[in-house]
């Protein structure tokens, strides 16, 4: 069948129209591409087809530094111009507000700002997770295919930080030297590395159990020179593994990275934004829109290590923290100390059973892909809080939740600003600004 792409999906693939108007989710095809694709499958609202020809490119498809784009689940979107990826993200949250948050096209208009980026379109990465297969008999370590259950073996990543190209070559070739000659029984191994610190951390994510400590150390030590080699240990069933402890094989045991004049440790299981650079425009548009003065108080839901507390707590007089994750409310908590801050509440649990009893002026909440709980929307409008900033890594849940926020009738939105956090992918952060209506 003969399309023509017209947008992307907020996923890795184009969108395209039959001739009676039938939506065709087309693998393989950007927007601009004329193609001849193959319809895998047919659904009642829309068709999925595999692109089998380019017969004409799009003038914004561009070459790649990576020959695994469209192979490789890291960066579906590598063959798009940097400007048209960046056009179909705030595209894409404009439509989002629209059909989910029922925002009226003058809304939009008034509410969406330019997106904002950082400098670097590939090497931004501060981390990479490599995937252990057997092929062959072979043990090995790879990315994770567009299709999940293919692992492919890459010898660098474009996407991972510039400053470290033979990292991810360097941590695959020793493990699976390794894991040749026995069972490390890995689950994967995370990378995370700083250009600003220079520490580069490789995590081993294993079971519980007999492991070989000593020798694994010494040959990444031999073969990476990491600042730190730890070893997750997770226990419990496939889909709901829980980590049971992190133990230090080698170096610092932490990862350590500058962000917004202030240094964060991180230890291996914590959440931290993989584009340093980037996060520091999260950080400055949630104080532009937060404003706070010496005497406020503030409120951060969601805080993880502290990506906001930080600069929160160095210009308010007050901040509670509350965040569920056990490593990461530790790291804040030792993010705090290193920072020689002591204004601040870390308090560990669920964020609507732990919500703050403080009398706050500011509020950031930044939550998992689902989004808030309504029960959260509720507490945040019982509050003082005259301004929240809401921080978003999915359209949709943020177009839903602005619209429970304003039919509950305590806050306006006043902006949503797209940051492009992940070049080369279809995701995108965005942070709301929400006032007192
Ligand atoms: C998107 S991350 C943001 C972390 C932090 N604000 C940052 O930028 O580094 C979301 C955080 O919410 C935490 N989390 C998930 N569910 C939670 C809940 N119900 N209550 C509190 N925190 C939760 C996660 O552990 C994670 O650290």
């Amino acid at each position: 069948m003969k399309l023509t792409v017209d947008s992307m999906t907020y996923g890795p693939d184009g969108l395209a129209r039959t001739e009676d108007g039938k939506a065709v989710f087309v693998s393989g095809g950007v927007v601009g591409d004329v193609v001849e694709a193959d319809v895998v499958s047919t659904g009642s609202s829309f068709d999925r087809a595999v692109v089998s020809e380019i017969l004409e490119p799009s003038n914004q498809r561009v070459q790649a530094p990576c020959p695994f784009v469209g192979i490789c689940g890291g960066c579906p979107w590598g063959n798009l111009s940097m400007d048209a990826q960046r056009a179909a993200k705030e595209g894409n949250l404009r439509s989002t507000l629209r059909r989910i948050g029922r925002f009226s096209d003058e809304e939009v208009d008034a509410i969406v700002k330019p997106i904002r980026h950082a400098k670097d379109a590939w090497g931004y990465r501060n981390k990479v997770e490599l995937a252990p297969s057997w092929d062959n008999n072979r043990f090995r370590l790879g990315m994770h295919g567009v299709d999940p259950d293919q692992i492919i073996k890459v010898d660098s990543c474009p996407l991972f930080e510039k400053k470290y190209p033979r990292a991810v070559k360097a941590v695959a070739g020793a493990l699976s030297y390794l894991g040749n000659s026995r069972d490390l029984g890995l689950e994967r191994v995370g990378i995370r590395a700083s250009r600003r610190t220079k520490a580069l951390e490789i995590a081993l994510w294993t079971p519980t159990g007999a492991f070989p400590r000593a020798q694994v150390s010494r040959v990444l030590t031999d073969a990476v020179h990491p600042t730190s080699v730890v070893r997750v240990m997770s226990k419990g069933d496939r889909r709901a593994r829980k980590v049971a402890g992190v133990e230090a094989l080698a170096g610092e045991g932490s990862w350590t990275e500058k962000i917004a004049d202030g240094e964060m440790r991180l230890s291996a299981p914590s959440f931290f934004q993989v584009n340093t650079a980037a996060a520091e425009i999260l950080i400055q548009l949630v104080m532009d829109a937060l404003d706070p003065g010496a005497d406020d108080v503030a409120i951060d839901l969601y805080c993880g290590a502290g990506t906001f507390t930080l600069p929160l707590a160095r210009r308010c007089a007050y901040v509670a923290a509350v965040e569920a994750y056990g490593p990461a409310i530790r790291d804040l908590r030792r993010n705090l100390e290193i920072a020689r801050l002591d204004n601040v509440d870390p308090i560990g649990g669920d964020a609507v059973r732990e919500f703050p009893d403080e009398d706050a002026d500011v509020l950031v909440v930044d939550p998992p892909r689902a989004g808030l709980d309504p029960a959260a929307i509720d507490l945040i409008a019982a509050t003082s809080v005259r301004d929240v900033a809401y921080v978003s890594c999915d359209p949709a849940t943020l177009a839903r939740d602005l619209r429970r926020f304003l039919d509950e009738g305590t806050f306006k939105v006043v902006s949503a600003t797209p940051v492009d956090l992940f070049p080369q992918t279809f995701h995108c952060e965005t942070v709301a600004h929400l006032t007192r209506a």
